[in-house]
C-alpha cells in the first residue's frame, strides 16, 4: 500500500508517502471530462444561469453572505471570488468535476514522482524543490533522494552566493562583483527576471542583475552597456545547455568579457589569463554538466538540477542562482517556504474549499462554457511588471495543446491566452475593451496591502490612491452603470449608450499583505497548480512543449539560405523566398 490515506473530515485525502519509489498511478487514458455526468451538471447549471439572466448586482442583493461564501485564504493571501459569474453552489459542481477527472490521484502521482510527463517519460517534481530538509529520504524517485539532492545543490548555491555577496569571490583582478548577468531564455530567464524585478527592495548586497535572453544581438549589446567587466559575473542558465540563443549569447559574452578586460589592461590576453578570467566571471546552471564543462566553465562553478524540473517550473531551482546572489540565501529560503505553503494547501484542502482548485476550475468554466479566449492578469504592483510575461510561458507553454496525454484529440477548448500589464498603466491602455468590448475577459487583480515605498501627495497616501483604483476597477466591471444612471448625470440622450457599462465582467481579487519573497513564492505556486488543474481537466500533459520544436528545426534549415546558400533558398516555400529576397536587396550592414 503506497499511501497512508487518511480520509479528511470532508472529501479529499490527506496523504503521506509510505513506500519509496514511483507508483504506477498514471491515469491512462485520461478521463474525458466532457463525457462525465459532472460536466453535464455544470452545463445544466450554466444554461440555468443564462436563462435566469446573469446579474452580479442581483446576486449580491439576493445573498447577503455571497462575499463570505466566495472568499478564501491560502497562506497569507486573501481571495475574493464573489465578482465572478458563479453562485456559491457552483463551487460544489467545480469540486465534483475535479473529482471526476481524478485530480486527487493525479496530484498524488505528481507529488511522488510518477512519470506524468509521459511524452518525455519524466517525473514532474517541482514540488520537491521546496520541500523542507525534514522530507529527506521520503521522496525517492527513480533511485534518487530528490529532497536530499535539492538541499545539497542549494547548500552549494548558498555558499557561492555568500561568497559573492561578501566579496570573498572576486573577479580576475580582485574586485568585488557588482553585477550578475543571467543569460538564459524561456524558463531560464522569465522566472528569474520576474522575481528580480518583484523583489528589488530586498537587494541588500550592492549587487544588481541584468538578464539577457534574446538572440537578437541588440539584447546583449544594450545589457552589457556601461558594465565594468572587472565586476561582472555571468551566470549561464540552460536546462539542456544546447539552446541556440543561450549558447550564442554565452559565447558572445565570453568574447565581450575577454576583449573588455584586455582593452582595460586588466588581463594580457594569454590563454592562461583568459582561462582564469572565464573561471572567475562565468558560472553555469544546467542539467547537462558535461556540456557546461565543454563550454569551458569550471564544473566546480556549475549548479545542477534535474530533468524532472520543467523549464517554466524551475525558478526555485538552481535557475534562481542570480536571485540567491542578489537577495541572499535567507530570502531565497523564504521564497521556497512560500511555494511549499501553497503546495501543502493545494494537496490537503478539500476541493470545495480549495481556492487553488477552484480558480483552476473557474478558468475551465470560462474557457469551456463561456468560451472566453483570453484571461487578463493585472498586478496592482509595479514590482510585478514582468509577472504577466512570466505567466504566459507557464500557462501557454503548458496548456496550449490539442492532443491529450494518450495522443487522442482534445474534446474541448484548451489553453486561454494569458496577458496583462500592471495597473494603473493598463487602465489607460486596454481596459476600455475589458469594460465595454464585445468579449468577456476574466481578470485576476493582484495587490498588496503594504508598500515598501510609502509616500504622501499632500495629505493623500499615494498607495491608497493606487489601491482606490484596484478596488474601483473590479467594482466597475462587476456592477457597471445603467443608462438611467448615466442620464441622471445629465448626459445628452444621444451619448447615453456610449457611456453605459453593462457590468457582469468577471474578476478575482487576490490580496496579499506585502510582496515579500514568501508571498511571491505563494503566488507562483498558486499559478503553477492552477495550470495543472486546468491541464488535468483537459487531459493534457502540461509538462512537455513539443510545439516549440518545429520552428527551431526550420530556423536551422533556413539560416544558411539567408545570405549565402542559393540552393537552400530555392528549396524554401515561395513566401519565405520572397522575404529573404527582400532581405538580400536591402541589407546594409
Ligand atoms: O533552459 P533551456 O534548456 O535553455 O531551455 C529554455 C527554454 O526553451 C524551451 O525548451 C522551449 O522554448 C522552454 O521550455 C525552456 O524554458
Amino acid at each position: 500500500m503506497p499511501w497512508k490515506i487518511e480520509r479528511d473530515s470532508t472529501v479529499t485525502f490527506r496523504f503521506t508517502v509510505m513506500m519509496k519509489g514511483p507508483i504506477n498511478m498514471a491515469i491512462n487514458p485520461p478521463v474525458d471530462a466532457t463525457k462525465t455526468p459532472e460536466w453535464a451538471a455544470l452545463q445544466k447549471h450554466y444554461d440555468e444561469l443564462q436563462s435566469e439572466g446573469i446579474s452580479l448586482k442581483q446576486w449580491f442583493a439576493d445573498d447577503a453572505e455571497r462575499v463570505e461564501k466566495l472568499s478564501f485564504d491560502a497562506g497569507d493571501l486573501h481571495f475574493d471570488l464573489s465578482k465572478n459569474l458563479i453562485k456559491p453552489e457552483t463551487l460544489q459542481l467545480f469540486a465534483d468535476l475535479a473529482k471526476a477527472v481524478k485530480l486527487d490521484e493525479r496530484t498524488k502521482a505528481m507529488y511522488t514522482g510518477v512519470h506524468i510527463n509521459n511524452t518525455e517519460d519524466r517525473a514532474v517534481l517541482h514540488t520537491a524543490l521546496r520541500r523542507p530538509v525534514e522530507d529527506e529520504g521520503k521522496y525517492i524517485v527513480d533511485g534518487q533522494d530528490t529532497v536530499k539532492d535539492v538541499r545539497e545543490v542549494l547548500d552549494r548555491i548558498y555558499a557561492f552566493a555568500d561568497k559573492v555577496r561578501s566579496g570573498e569571490w572576486t573577479g580576475v583582478t580582485g574586485k568585488k562583483i557588482e553585477t550578475v548577468v543571467n543569460i538564459g531564455i524561456g524558463g531560464s530567464d522569465l522566472g528569474p527576471v520576474m522575481v528580480y524585478e518583484a523583489l528589488k527592495p530586498y537587494a541588500d548586497a550592492g549587487i544588481s542583475a541584468r538578464y539577457i535572453s534574446n538572440i537578437d544581438p541588440n539584447d546583449l549589446a544594450e545589457k552589457t552597456k556601461g558594465l565594468d567587466p572587472e565586476t561582472t559575473l555571468f551566470i549561464i542558465v540552460s536546462k539542456t545547455f544546447t539552446t541556440l540563443e543561450t549558447l550564442t549569447n554565452a559565447r558572445e559574452a565570453r568574447t565581450w568579457l575577454l576583449e573588455e578586460l584586455k582593452a582595460k589592461g586588466a588581463i594580457d590576453g594569454s590563454d592562461a589569463k583568459n582561462a582564469e578570467a572565464i573561471k572567475k566571471h562565468f558560472v553555469a546552471v544546467s542539467t547537462n554538466l558535461e556540456k557546461v564543462a565543454e563550454f569551458g566553465i569550471d564544473p566546480n562553478n556549475a549548479f545542477g538540477f534535474w530533468n524532472w524540473v520543467g523549464g517554466r517550473y524551475s525558478v526555485d531551482s538552481a535557475v534562481g542562482t542570480s536571485l540567491a546572489v542578489v537577495f541572499g540565501p535567507a530570502r531565497f529560503e523564504e521564497f521556497l517556504h512560500g511555494f511549499h505553503e501553497i503546495d501543502e494547501y493545494f494537496a490537503n484542502t478539500p476541493f470545495e474549499k480549495n481556492v487553488v482548485v477552484l480558480l483552476g476550475m473557474l478558468n475551465v468554466w470560462y474557457r469551456n462554457f463561456f468560451k472566453v479566449a483570453s484571461h487578463a492578469v493585472l498586478p496592482y504592483d509595479q514590482y510585478l511588471h514582468r509577472f504577466p510575461a512570466y505567466l504566459q510561458q507557464l500557462t501557454m507553454e503548458s496548456n496550449g495543446k490539442s492532443v491529450r496525454w494518450d495522443g487522442t484529440p482534445v474534446t474541448s477548448e484548451t489553453g486561454e491566452i494569458f496577458w496583462g500589464e500592471p495597473g494603473t498603466n493598463g487602465q489607460h491602455a486596454f481596459y476600455q475593451l475589458i469594460h465595454q468590448g464585445t468579449q468577456l475577459i476574466p481578470a485576476d487583480f493582484i495587490a498588496f496591502v503594504n508598500t515598501p515605498n510609502p509616500t504622501k501627495d499632500g495629505d493623500q497616501d499615494v498607495h491608497e490612491l493606487f489601491l482606490g483604483n484596484y478596488f474601483a476597477q473590479t467594482k466597475a466591471l462587476a456592477f457597471g452603470k445603467t443608462a438611467d444612471e448615466v442620464r441622471a448625470e445629465g448626459t445628452p440622450e444621444e451619448i447615453v449608450p456610449a457611456r453605459v457599462f453593462t457590468g457582469n465582467r468577471p474578476t478575482t481579487s487576490i490580496f496579499g499583505v506585502a510582496l515579500t519573497p514568501f508571498a511571491l513564492g505563494e503566488l507562483i505556486a498558486l499559478y503553477e497548480h492552477i495550470t495543472f488543474v486546468e491541464g488535468t481537466v483537459w487531459g493534457l500533459d502540461s509538462y512537455d512543449q513539443w510545439g516549440v520544436e518545429l520552428g527551431k528545426q526550420l530556423a536551422k534549415q533556413i539560416t544558411p539560405a539567408i545570405s549565402k546558400d542559393d540552393d537552400a533558398l530555392a528549396a524554401q516555400d515561395p513566401s519565405t523566398q520572397s522575404l529573404i529576397k527582400f532581405y538580400r536587396a536591402n541589407r546594409e550592414f
